[in-house]
């Protein structure tokens, strides 16, 4: 931690002290890609770290209390021990699984809605490298990635994957500040050591240096957790191809297999970027190629966009078992194109979403699942291909399991089975100030109420979040 080594270790919220909870109520995950699990009268039992021991569904509109008083029996619970927490009464509340953001920029989050007209590189220009450059002030720093945490938090993202900028110490306080407000969080130092703006550039040398001091920072705070309430973690962020040389993305490559560390960076966002690194790197296949030869395409490794790859990158996607990151909100927004997810999906690539903060102008993941399904209407309208439309309980899929597997915490975290983490949202369809409008006749109607929570629904429905069992955020 950046704290005073003096000062006692804070530890994350993810990690305070907690009883066994029994959670009793409505729970819905998607078990598969387009299925959507719907349990009332359900109770989950998660234990004192986080994980689910216990879920029993019950005959629908049966006591709860008596059910409850069952599962304690049954379990050989004590009563005195326990916290219960039963929200059978409202049938507007349900429990969902806690988003999964594939790939953010923190730094960026203040331009969120700035982009104008511009495209790709001219919006990196722009607006995109002054504001980065300006976390070399760790106040600066400090005060956004606050805000940052706070606002993805509170849109019910429980695993984030960020991109910091090139700067050693901001990014280590981007790692304090989300484990301890217990956000499970990979954490990128963002490497470019060619084609960068003066101000913010950095050799292979510094790049080298501060890589290996946030990874160890991040090691350290994380020092005893065991793999499942593991907060943060480190990921090896080669920008893009565009901004690092080949040396540094074949050395971030040795690196990343040698301590089997995760992998961000972008992939094939626009055409005018597509030329730029064709022409850069001619002695190598396509993209998505240069990539692999560095060793950074693993099971690990996360590619945002992936919108114009051909079938040839494909296949060495599926090769190295790399998942994708999509970003529709941020594709449409910067002008980059429409990622074919259902022949990705077809294809057996995993698939993720991304908010893509600033290209991307909401933190919401809720958001960009919305915008995934429009955009393969998009799709379907350009093609004629009626197969290629998602829906909605494909695209919350992507939103948690998606998410999960291409992060390679699907054994852990996405679904609300025994055996996995209690990563999750309460969600309130009828908040007060809520942004959707409920009517008597569609209760009940899971399907339907779900539609218009992904349509119209927004943070004001997310009214508690969890990770790892724990409380971390509560409206209520
Ligand atoms: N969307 C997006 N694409 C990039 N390609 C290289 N850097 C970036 C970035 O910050 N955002
Ligand atoms: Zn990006």
């Amino acid at each position: 931690m950046t704290q005073d080594s003096h000062q006692p270790k804070i530890s994350s919220l993810a990690l305070a002290p907690i009883k066994f909870k029994l959670y009793y109520g409505t729970f819905v995950y998607t078990p598969a890609l387009g299925e959507l699990s719907v349990s009332t009268d359900t109770c989950i039992g998660v234990d004192k770290k986080g994980t689910i021991k216990i879920k029993k569904q019950f005959e629908e509109g049966s006591d709860s209390e008596s059910n409850i008083d069952l599962v304690i029996a049954e379990n050989g619970l004590e009563r005195s021990e326990l916290e219960i927490l039963d929200y059978s009464a409202d049938p507007n509340k349900f429990f969902f699984p806690g988003f999964i953001d594939t790939h953010i920029h923190a730094p960026q989050v203040p331009n969120n809605g700035i982009f104008g007209n511009t495209t790709l590189l001219e919006w990196l220009e722009k607006y995109t490298f002054p504001l980065e450059a300006s976390f070399k002030d760790v106040k600066t720093a400090s005060y956004i990635y606050n805000k940052v945490i706070d606002r993805t938090l509170t849109n019910g993202t429980t695993l984030a994957s960020y991109y910091a900028t090139i700067h050693e110490n901001a990014t280590k306080l981007l790692n304090d500040i989300a484990y301890l407000k217990g956000q499970r969080a990979m954490i990128g130092k963002t490497c470019m050591n060619q084609h960068s703006p003066d101000n913010y550039i950095e050799t292979l040398d510094e790049c080298k240096e501060a890589q290996y001091g946030v990874i160890k920072h991040v090691e350290e705070t994380n020092e005893g957790h065991e793999s499942f309430d593991v907060i943060t973690k480190p990921i090896i962020t080669p920008r893009f191809a565009g901004s690092c040389t080949e040396e540094l993305m074949k050395w971030l490559g040795e690196l990343s297999q040698s301590g089997e560390y995760h992998v961000q960076t972008h992939l094939s966002e626009n055409h005018g970027e597509i030329k730029w690194i064709a022409d850069m790197f001619p002695h190598f296949d396509s993209y998505a190629d240069i990539y692999a030869k560095c060793n950074l395409l693993t099971n690990r490794t996360v590619l945002a966009h992936c919108i114009h790859i051909s079938e040839e990158e494909k296949d060495l996607l599926v090769k190295h078992n790399s998942g994708i990151s999509h970003c529709p909100t941020s594709n449409s927004s910067i002008t980059s194109g429409e990622a074919r997810i259902r022949w990705l999906l077809d294809n057996g690539v995993k698939v993720s979403l991304g908010t893509d903060c600033s290209g991307g102008f909401s933190p919401s993941i809720l958001t960009v699942a919305r915008h995934a399904l429009l955009v393969s209407r998009h799709l379907v309208m350009k093609s004629k291909q009626d197969q290629q439309k998602l829906t909605t309980a494909e695209v919350l899929f992507l939103a948690t399991v998606g998410g999960a597997q291409v992060l390679n915490v699907d054994s852990y975290l996405g679904k609300f089975e025994t055996g996995f983490q209690f990563d999750a949202q309460l969600i309130d369809l009828n908040v007060e100030n809520s942004p959707l409008d409920l009517f008597p006749f569609q209760q009940g109607r899971w399907q339907e109420l779900l539609d218009k929570w992904l349509f119209n629904g927004d943070d004001r429905n997310t009214v508690k979040v969890f990770v790892n069992g724990r409380c971390v955020v509560s409206k209520v």
